[in-house]
């Protein structure tokens, strides 16, 4: 089974826009797992323009499902995520000025950066995940500094797509395959949508997870949040 967990970085995003408390974020993750979510995925960046620090504190006793914290490992991040606890922790290398992540990490040349702070989240209990591009050298290095998974950066496969889904698939399959020999979980994520996410599963069907923000939230604005959710989970069979 392939996992959805929904992004809600963008409800956040709702939610500061007048600085109050609508919509407000507990319930609507709360309302995304009882329309069926697996799970929730949080990116925390620095400047808090979306999910705040607190929101992650608030989040964690409720939740019911997988919590995912996404983010830079920067040692505010470090500490927040061996404070909260989630199921899953994923590495991503963003800048602090980035408007939202663009590549996967340099798992080669950061490996020992890497080895050190997968060390301290796989000693803490926490699942680790390290985003990366679907360069099978990148994934090789990501097993050897001990993740447990990879998240495969999909947005190449997201523009690609709409011309010619075949060639826009056949690095993912070849990537996942590699994750497979060497033992790696295996989730996705950025810039899936109603459009590309049932023909990435269809191909890569032992895929673990899928973290989709951007694309469901838009879409909930036309056909709400409960169908939009199990849409997305249609697009997972
Ligand atoms: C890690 C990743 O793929 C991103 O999609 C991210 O979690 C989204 O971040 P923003 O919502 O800040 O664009
Ligand atoms: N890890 C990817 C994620 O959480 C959501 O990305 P997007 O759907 O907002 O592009």
């Amino acid at each position: 089974m392939t996992r959805l967990s929904v992004n809600i970085n963008k409800v956040a995003t709702l939610r500061n826009a007048r600085g109050g408390d609508i919509p407000n974020v507990v319930k609507v993750a709360l309302d995304c797992e009882t329309f069926g979510a697996d799970g929730i995925t949080v990116h925390p960046r620095p400047d808090e323009r979306h999910i705040r620090r607190a929101d992650v504190y608030d989040l964690r006793p409720l939740l019911r499902t997988e919590f995912n914290i996404e983010g830079y490992p920067s040692p505010e991040f470090i500490d927040l995520v061996l404070k909260v606890k989630p199921h899953q922790v994923t590495l991503v290398p963003d800048s602090p000025t980035q408007i939202t992540s663009n590549s996967g990490w340099d798992t080669k040349t950061n490996i020992d950066f890497l080895t050190d702070v997968l060390d301290q989240f796989n000693t803490a209990g926490i699942r680790t995940s390290v985003f990366v591009s679907t360069d099978t050298e990148m994934i090789e290095y990501a097993a050897k500094a001990g993740a447990d998974r990879v998240e495969l950066y999909t947005e190449p496969y997201a523009t690609a797509f709409p011309k010619d889904p075949e060639i826009a698939i056949a690095p993912f399959v070849e990537a996942a395959r590699v994750a497979r020999k060497l033992g790696l979980g295996l989730n996705a994520g950025h810039d899936l949508s109603l459009l590309n996410l049932n023909f990435f599963y269809k191909n890569i069907p032992w895929l673990d997870e899928v973290s989709i923000g951007h694309a469901l939230i838009s879409d909930a604005l036309y056909l709400g949040l409960e169908r939009t959710i199990q849409e997305y989970k249609n697009c997972l069979r």
